[in-house]
Parts: structure tokens; C-alpha cells; sequence
């Protein structure tokens, strides 16, 4: 647990970019810091490996008070990521990456079997290991800063908009990356973006700052985007969070008929029972575009994408193999849509 009691920080020109913090960032668990430019997101990040030293205030780590641990020592213990990955460019990409086991004295070949088996951890192939870092693209490189962050095996780890220079498709293999990788090693992640959706995306807990370094309102995504606290919140969620909502209720509950057809419509088969598409009733026209949803892992936002996707209006469901389970009717997804909209205190 990382805790911040009362942190201000006013820069020498009497900015005050945080001001009087109090947030805890809960263990194993990724809590995003979000806000526009300027609203102090960097210099509260910063403060907890001390590369920025709080005016007042303190930060605990565990308990302890990071003013108390020399910054050597407090940063080994926690990696860093950053936009520009921060690679040693005159060093092999298995020598970045190794860089920290090197520093704590670890012999060269087992920092270096580290090294390999974290770039392997990253998605990255191998061969790419004796390149330099100019020789790799800018998502590459930001996955070897990821494995760098991860060398020696931190408990925690602090990045700083580490996706923001690459292009939405890298952007978002790269999120999928991380997500994949934390349901693997629960790190305590502080993650900053100016980015609404990534906030939404990768944090368990998120932090929304506004301009002057205070705290608007921290949530869990789906807790945000029902309830956003006052009109900052909202306006930075943007239009469509009651879409994006649906995104976090599961499409589990719907009502499915097994008969694979609506009025005007029937669903077409294959020989092993996945979809082909709307057959339309009468003859002459041929199939039409039809979307999927599998009851187990999709959300309602899936289904009601796959509702938009047919002219049927109506999601086929399937299960995890892509077979034919039923359809989802109008209804059953107008009943769903309602229920999930309808807010707490709506009863
Ligand atoms: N060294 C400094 N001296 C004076 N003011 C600073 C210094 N560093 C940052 N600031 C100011 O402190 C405020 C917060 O900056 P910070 O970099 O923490 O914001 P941010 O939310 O991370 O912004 P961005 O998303 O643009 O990176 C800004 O007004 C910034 O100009």
C-alpha cells in the first residue's frame, strides 16, 4: 500500500502542483492517476521514488516514510517506465534490460537469462535482444522499458504515460500487454495518462486530478463512469460514459431463446453450428451481417454492438467455441439495457 497524508508540492516559483493529497494506492492492484495537462499527475508520481521530494505532507510505503529510505535504496524497489522508454541507447536491448540485476551485482549470465526470459514475458522476440535501441520500433522499445521496470523484480511500479508515443493499434496491444502481465504478477502500478479510456481500461481504482493538483474524485471505473462526483468529472468522461458503462456489466443475464429464429429472420448455420449470418424470410436476398455475443465473458456493451451489427437488430449468442446458443431478442436486450442504466438510487 502506498499512502499519501496531506502531500503538497510547491515548486521554487511558487507553483503548487499538488496540492494536500490524501489517496491510498492499494496493493497488487493498478490505480491510475488521470487529469488534463498540468494538474499534477507527474510531480505525485514522482514523489513516491523521491525523484521529486514532497514541500509537505508525507508518503508512505508499507508503513514506511519514503523520506526515511535513501533514494537508492527506495528505487530498487520500485520500477520505473516512461514515454520515451529511457533506453541506454549505446547498450544492447539484453543489457538494458539488465541493467538493475547488473547494478545489485548479479553475475552476467544469470542478470542476462533474467533479461531474455522478461523480453520473452514482454511479447518481444528474441532476436531482437542484441539490437540496439534505434533499431527497434518506438512500441518495441517501450516494451523493453516495460522489462527493464520488471528486471529485478520490484514490488512496485510506477509508469508515466509509457504509452502515449505510439500509434492507437501498438497503444493498445501494449495495454493488453500490461493487463496480461499484472494478472500474472500483481504489482502495486501507479500509472499516469491524460487519457480517459486507458484510465478506464487498465485501472482497478482511478484517480481523476483536476488543474492545482487536487483530487476530483477517485473510483473504481465502473463507480466513476455511473456516478461521476461533480461536473469536472463529467465533462472529462465525455459524452458517451453511459455506452462506455456497459462495458463493465456483464452480458450474463440476458434472456436467450434457443430458436434460431425472429420474426423476418432466421439465423444460418454452418455443419458445426456457428453463424453465418441473418437469412431474411422470402427468398432472393442473400445473408446479412449479423454480431455475436458470448454470454460468459461479454459485456452488455458487446451485445449491444452485436444488436447494432444486424439488421435483425437482434444478438446471436454463442458460447466459447463460437456455436450457435440462442438469440437474444429486442426485448430481452431493451430489458437488460434498462436495468443496467437504471441508477442505484433508482432502486
Ligand atoms: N520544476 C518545476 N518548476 C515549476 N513548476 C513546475 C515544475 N514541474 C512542474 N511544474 C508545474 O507543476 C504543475 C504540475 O505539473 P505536472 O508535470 O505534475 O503535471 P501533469 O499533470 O503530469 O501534466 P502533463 O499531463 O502535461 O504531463 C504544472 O503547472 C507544471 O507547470
Amino acid at each position: 500500500m502506498i499512502t499519501f497524508e496531506g502531500v503538497t508540492k510547491r515548486y521554487g516559483d511558487g507553483t503548487v502542483a499538488v496540492d494536500n493529497l490524501n489517496l491510498q494506492v492499494p496493493t497488487g492492484a493498478i490505480t491510475v492517476f488521470v487529469g488534463p495537462s498540468g494538474c499534477g499527475k507527474t510531480t505525485s508520481l514522482r514523489m513516491i521514488n523521491r525523484m521529486i521530494d514532497a514541500t509537505e505532507g508525507r508518503i508512505l510505503l508499507d508503513d514506511q516514510d519514503v523520506r526515511k529510505i535513501d533514494p537508492p535504496t527506495l528505487r530498487r524497489g520500485i520500477g520505473y517506465v516512461i514515454q520515451q522508454s529511457g533506453l541506454f541507447p549505446h547498450r544492447k536491448i539484453v543489457d538494458n534490460v539488465a541493467t538493475v540485476p547488473y547494478l545489485l551485482g548479479w553475475d552476467k549470465k544469470k542478470a542476462r537469462d533474467r533479461a531474455m526470459e522478461l523480453l520473452e514475458r514482454v511479447g518481444l522476440d528474441l532476436k531482437m535482444a542484441d539490437r540496439y535501441p534505434f533499431q527497434l520500433s518506438g512500441g518495441q522499445q517501450q516494451r523493453v522499458g516495460v522489462a527493464r521496470a520488471l528486471a529485478a523484480d520490484p514490488p512496485v511500479l510506477l509508469m508515466d504515460e509509457p504509452f502515449s508515443a505510439v500509434d492507437p493499434v501498438v497503444r493498445t496491444s501494449l495495454q493488453d500487454e500490461l493487463l496480461r502481465l499484472q494478472a500474472e504478477l500483481q504489482k502495486t502500478i501507479v500509472f499516469v495518462t491524460h487519457d480517459i479510456d486507458e484510465a478506464i481500461k487498465l485501472g482497478d481504482t482511478v484517480a481523476v486530478f483536476r488543474v492545482g493538483g487536487h483530487l476530483a474524485q477517485v473510483a473504481d471505473p465502473s463507480t466513476l463512469l455511473a456516478e461521476p462526483a461533480d461536473d469536472f468529472v463529467e465533462g472529462f468522461l465525455g459524452r458517451d460514459r453511459g455506452i462506455r458503462r456497459l462495458s463493465f456489466v456483464s452480458a450474463g443475464d440476458l434472456a436467450v431463446r434457443s430458436e434460431a429464429v425472429v420474426p423476418g429472420w432466421s439465423v444460418a448455420l454452418d455443419e458445426d453450428n456457428r453463424p453465418l449470418g441473418w437469412r431474411p424470410d422470402g427468398d432472393g436476398a442473400g445473408l446479412q451481417p449479423f454480431g455475436t455475443v458470448d454470454l460468459k465473458k461479454d459485456s452488455l456493451r458487446a451485445a449491444l454492438d452485436a444488436a447494432l451489427l444486424a439488421p435483425s437488430g437482434c444478438p446471436i449468442a454463442v458460447d466459447g467455441d463460437g456455436r450457435f446458443a440462442g438469440v437474444v431478442t429486442r426485448e430481452a436486450l431493451d430489458e437488460a439495457l434498462t436495468r443496467a442504466t437504471r441508477g442505484p438510487s433508482d432502486g
